[in-house]
């Protein structure tokens, strides 16, 4: 039987190698004298040695694989749920493209939180130098990298001391001589005088209301004095709005366009159309101007926000400009408080326009500029009658306004001076102290309050474009054009990437037949309100004569 076992194991009758497996087969279990199939096994893993080249290098390996598994593993986006893996220069794409798209105010981001917002502003917030602003990526890190060395200008350690103190020492030279006549010219009397008179409108309680109003508003409306529309510009605000709440809308409205010639109405329009939608009002609840374009503008931006179920219409504004009798000739009748005085306005209110309008009144809020007591009093800040020294400011109304204007307001020929001016007035209209003398003070608040109340006319011109005289009305039509085409909307496509999301087909088709919808009416609304400013421009505008 051993021999049949034998025979059937191992043909050619050779004894076994010791390094073969099988080598005790037939034998007892316990039989030690051969080695089992494990120690085999050891052995021959043990003896087996890498191949080397003539360097010693190890060219394989029969313990190593050769196929070696590719452990790189593919980023695939479905690992992060709803998010896109873009390169570099997508990136590079996207934030040029939207903050292109951003800085037009005539642009609306929908969707906007579906929107990596992230990538554009975290990368300002960085503390770190911004290579990339500066220059192409490749250059700072691709392979032909040309980043230069920083010049230091110093060699060692003690020079590098030495230099950082001397530019202190002329740092802190220059900042001492700079202080200096500050605080020479910062005496007790001066400066109470300024806090109780002309930082009306400026007070922390004044820009809470403001903050209230901006905060409750879908749309912002900025009033501004036809007469001195970049005098009662709220920079401050607009920069908040740009930059805090983008999804809130600002408009411009020239209010008192019947204080001033139709051309410069005509040329602020066309300048401040560029930066916002700019309308021309003329408040009055009889007889208005530009009530019908701004209600079909407020109308239109009602219908951008079909989430809501009414929109806030906030009216902020410099004092006296005029926001509460917008708000009146827009109900057409008197729902807010109105006078000739600033300040009427204490807090903010609510009025019901429409079912789906609401309009907000603001206090006047004065910001913060390098206005003199003199242009504050001009702006219409302060409240003549509060004024101890209005004399003093009539010289640059006399400055301001063409000499034919106040002959004609005030029936005196010639003057002097401001003196002059004013003790002629006085004599001419009768305003005299106890023995016939000139009341001067009495004679130059009326003159303020005859220009705080558009009684003597006066106004900023609008910047000239391209060399066209703004008050050549045959010539208007050159920057017509212009304002059309500043006026062109565009609306920003940005949604694609919300739609190209979704992973299930059917939702994806929904929100894409939902955005598309939605980007039709807001490109129809964001078009009937150009077309509503533009069209404004050809109508004929209440003008002084
Ligand atoms: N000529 C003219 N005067 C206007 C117009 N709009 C307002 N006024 C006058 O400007 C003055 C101030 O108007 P208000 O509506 O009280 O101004 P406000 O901005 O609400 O003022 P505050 O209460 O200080 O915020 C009033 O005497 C109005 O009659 C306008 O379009 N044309």
């Amino acid at each position: 039987m051993a021999k049949k076992k034998e025979k059937s194991v191992n043909v050619s009758g050779k004894p076994r190698h010791s390094l073969d497996v099988n080598r005790n087969n037939g034998k007892a279990k316990g039989d030690k004298s051969m080695r089992s199939a494990a120690t085999v096994r050891r052995l021959k893993m043990v003896n087996q040695k890498p191949k080397r080249d003539r360097k010693g290098k190890i060219l394989f390996h029969d313990l190593q694989s050769k196929d070696l598994p590719n452990t790189r593993i593919e980023p695939d986006r479905r690992w992060f749920g709803n998010t896109r893996v873009v390169n570099q220069k997508e990136l590079e794409f996207f934030r040029e493209e939207l903050q292109s798209r951003m800085s037009n105010q005539y642009n609306v981001l929908l969707k906007e939180r579906k929107l990596p917002l992230s990538l554009l502003q975290d990368h300002q917030k960085q503390a770190k130098a911004h290579l990339l602003d500066t220059q192409p990526f490749n250059h700072v890190f691709g392979p032909k990298g040309k980043r230069k060395r920083p010049k230091l200008f110093v060699s060692d350690y003690e020079s590098l001391l030495k230099t950082a103190g001397s530019s202190q020492d002329a740092f802190e030279e220059k900042y001492a001589s700079a202080q200096l006549p500050k605080e020479e010219e910062q005496d007790g009397l001066r400066d109470l005088v300024r806090h109780t008179m002309f930082e009306k409108g400026q007070s922390k309680r004044i820009w809470g209301e403001l903050y209230k109003v901006v905060d409750s508003s879908d749309v912002v409306v900025q009033v501004l004095d036809a007469r001195d529309p970049q005098g009662t510009r709220c920079f401050h605000l607009e920069k908040h709005l740009r930059e805090k709440c983008m999804h809130k809308h600002m408009i411009f409205l020239l209010n008192k366009c019947d204080l001033v010639p139709a051309w410069a109405t005509k040329g602020w329009l066309r300048v401040l159309s560029k930066e916002y939608p700019t309308l021309a009002f003329h408040a009055s609840v009889t007889n208005s101007f530009g009530k019908g374009s701004l209600l079909s503008v407020l109308r239109q931006f009602a219908r951008l926000k079909t989430d809501k179920q009414a929109i806030s219409v906030g009216f902020v504004g410099y004092p006296n400009v005029g926001k509460s009798s917008v708000i009146n000739t827009l109900r057409s009748k008197n729902v807010c408080k109105v006078a000739p005085i600033p300040g009427e306005t204490k807090v903010w209110q609510y009025i019901t326009l429409t079912k789906r309008i609401f309009l907000i009144d603001c206090p006047g809020v004065v910001y913060h500029n390098n206005d003199s007591e003199t242009d504050i009093v001009l702006k219409g800040v302060v409240r003549v009658t509060n004024l101890q020294d209005a004399a003093e400011h009539i010289g640059e109304v006399l400055q301001r306004v063409k000499k034919e204007h106040l002959q004609r307001a005030y029936k005196i020929d010639d003057w002097a001076d401001e003196n002059d001016f004013l003790v002629q007035l006085s004599k001419s209209s009768g305003k005299l102290l106890k023995g016939g003398e000139p009341d001067l003070m009495t004679a130059a608040k009326m003159v303020l309050h005859d220009w705080q109340r558009g009684k003597i006319p006066f106004f900023v011109t609008p910047p000239q474009e391209g060399g066209v005289d703004p008050s050549d009305p045959d010539k208007e039509d050159h920057n017509e054009a212009k304002i059309t085409r500043a006026t062109n909307l565009e609306i920003a496509e940005t949604n694609q990437d919300g739609a190209e999301m979704d992973e299930s087909g059917e939702d994806q088709t929904n929100n894409e037949e939902e955005i598309r919808m939605k980007s039709d009416r807001v490109a129809d609304a964001m078009k009937t309100i150009a077309g509503i400013i533009s069209s404004q421009q050809n109508m004929n505008i209440p003008a002084r004569k």
